[in-house]
């Protein structure tokens, strides 16, 4: 028998599993839960989402969960200057202690550390990813042009890649490998994207509430004289997509 204070239901043993009287009750790391069980683990994420905190560890593992609005401050210029150098568990749960850890590790280990960032479509891969990038060139960049440059390269890449789906206005439809390199002072020089697997029958045909790549609709919108008449761009409603196809292979070409 089962009970949640307002309902009694009748629930099969095997199904039924121990969690703490108060439900309100959250730990940052699942690990340290007393009863850990798949209700009690969803529970805990569940009660800090509530609360803003979208992050939770489980040891050195870390849930994301996407508020689908900006929290005040949680990736501010303080936030990333509290995160530097400190151990994973010292501070609230964040992308920045997990960015934080993979660099102290390189430079401990003297050995290249990557980062899997995994969910569904409109989990927040992308945006997490950006935040990490952001942090290590705001950390440990040199301060000059290429950590701008490393993060702007986002939005470019993001013009051809991304599309509106049914799940997530901005989805990348294309997996991303980025490397960060840094120098032998351990300070940010470089960076290379590898991208994968390209959606490519998007750009001819997309289901009904999907759109085609961002850069398709911004060329429409704002291309130069010169390549509105090459490849007679008009208004997207009226586009036939043939040409969009040619017109995608030559920028991804270059
Ligand atoms: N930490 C966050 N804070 C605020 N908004 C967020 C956050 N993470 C994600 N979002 C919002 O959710 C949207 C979807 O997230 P994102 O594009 O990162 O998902 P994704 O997992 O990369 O999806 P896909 O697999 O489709 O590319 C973002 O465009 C942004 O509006």
């Amino acid at each position: 028998m089962v009970s949640n204070n307002t309902q009694t239901f009748l629930a099969p043993i095997n199904q039924v599993f121990p969690a703490e009287d108060d439900v309100n009750k959250h730990v940052e790391d699942n690990c340290s839960l007393m009863y850990l069980n798949e209700a009690t683990l969803l529970n805990n994420v569940r009660v800090r989402y509530s609360k803003d905190k979208i992050y939770t560890y489980v040891a050195n593992i870390l849930i994301a969960v996407n508020p689908y609005y900006d929290i005040p401050k949680l990736y501010s210029a303080e936030t990333i200057k509290q995160y530097q150098g400190r151990s994973l568990g010292t501070l609230p749960p964040h992308v920045y202690a997990i960015a934080d850890k993979a660099y102290r590790d390189m430079k401990v280990l003297k050995m290249s550390q990557s980062i899997i960032v995994s969910g569904e479509s409109g989990a927040g891969k992308t945006e997490n990813t950006k935040f990490v990038l952001r942090y290590l060139t705001t950390s440990y960049g040199t301060g000059q042009d290429i950590d701008e440059r490393i993060v702007e390269a986002n939005p470019l890449l993001e013009a051809f890649g991304n599309a509106k789906t049914v799940r997530n206005n901005n989805s990348s439809r294309f997996g991303k490998f980025v490397e960060i390199h840094f120098n032998e002072k351990n300070a940010v020089v470089g960076g290379f994207v590898s991208h994968y697997l390209l959606e490519k029958s998007r750009i001819c045909t997309q289901g009904s509430e999907e759109r085609n790549y961002h850069i398709f609709y911004r060329l429409c919108a704002g291309a130069p004289e010169d390549i509105r008449q090459k490849f007679h761009l008009r208004s997207p409603d009226t586009f036939r997509v043939g040409t969009f196809l040619y017109l995608h292979t030559q920028y991804v070409d270059q």
